[in-house]
């Protein structure tokens, strides 16, 4: 478990995370969205202990990450996977993480395998692809068994076989009972790995919910309902308080509405039904909405 109180960091002016408070559960892959600089990486680097909150407290199972004695054991990260020493060997960068951690030697050819790197580890760390140097960032941070996970972009530079995999290994970690944290600008993918969401703009927190209940909860999310009575229905509708729009001649959209509250509502109406579902919204489509207010690099255009 991960615990955010007060999370705090200032860059001289610039808050670069401002007073984040929440729980990171285990058994869960959270995805942590924002736009560009809205503080994804500083909180992870706060936690990890690689800078010094402003004011505040990051946590990792209940004490804070310069006082866990083994670090690699109980928490596992990829921040930046250009940061191995290039001329080292994959396998010599693990084998001297496990050294220094405490660490079986015999994990170094277990990660790899679980990464799919055994044949690349002699390689030069500087001569591996953006991919693989993923890959190895991420059998570093396996290296430890640990039961916490944080992984800053791992997708980035991955195939789509490469993404699938990463996909499937985080939503494995998780169902293994471990707390799995995880950034991404890539919406569609995360829609498919997180079953949580912590998203933050400009150091804020904006939402912090089960994907599911943000899904849900987005005006784009919509009851689509086709009847031969449209214009007898969307009155009946509206009168119930509920957002009708118009589609086609026979079809509505309703917003706001469970599908059960329009199929009685259409009941007793009288109409007949040849259509009632939903139209859930995307999460870019839900990202959207959430962060509008909160971007700051954007294109003019
Ligand atoms: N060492 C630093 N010194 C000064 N400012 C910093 C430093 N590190 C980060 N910042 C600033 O803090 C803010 C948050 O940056 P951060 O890298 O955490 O954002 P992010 O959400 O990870 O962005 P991205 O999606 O682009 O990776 C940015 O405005 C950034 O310029």
């Amino acid at each position: 478990m991960i615990s955010l109180k007060g999370l705090t960091k200032r860059y001289g002016d610039r808050l670069a995370v401002d007073d984040l408070t929440l729980e990171l559960r285990p058994g869960k892959v959270t995805g942590f969205l924002g736009p560009n600089g809205a503080g994804k990486s500083t909180t992870m680097r706060l936690v990890l202990g690689l800078d010094r909150p402003t004011a505040g407290t990051a946590l990792v199972g209940g004490v804070p990450y310069h006082r866990i004695e083994n670090p690699l054991r109980t928490v596992g990260a990829l921040l930046d996977a250009r940061a191995v020493h290039p001329g080292r060997s994959g396998h010599a960068h693990l084998t001297a993480l496990a050294r220094s951690n405490g660490i079986p030697v015999r994990r170094v050819g277990e990660v790899l395998e679980a990464v799919g790197m055994t044949d690349a580890a002699r390689r030069r760390a500087g001569a591996l692809s953006l991919g693989m140097s993923q890959r190895l960032g991420i059998a570093a941070a396996l290296l430890g068994d640990p039961e916490v996970l944080m992984f800053d972009e791992p997708v980035n530079g991955l195939d789509p076989d490469g993404v699938r995999w990463v996909r499937g290994l985080m939503r494995s970690l998780a169902a293994e009972g471990r707390t799995v944290f995880v950034s991404s600008h890539l919406m569609s993918e995360m829609q498919l790995t997180a079953d949580h969401l912590v998203v933050i703009g400009k150091g804020r927190l904006l939402v912090d919910a089960p994907l599911a209940d943000v899904i849900a909860s987005s005006s784009m999310t919509a009851v689509v309902v086709r009847t031969p009575h449209a214009a007898d229905l969307a009155d009946r509708l509206r009168a119930a308080g509920l957002t009708v729009k118009r589609l086609a001649e026979n079809e509505l959209e309703v917003a706001g509405a469970t599908i059960e509250q329009v199929g009685d509502l259409a009941y007793e109406a009288g109409a007949r039904l040849h259509e009632l579902r939903t139209r859930q919204a995307s999460l870019e489509q839900v990202y959207q909405e959430l962060t509008s207010g909160s971007v700051e690099y954007g294109a003019a255009a």
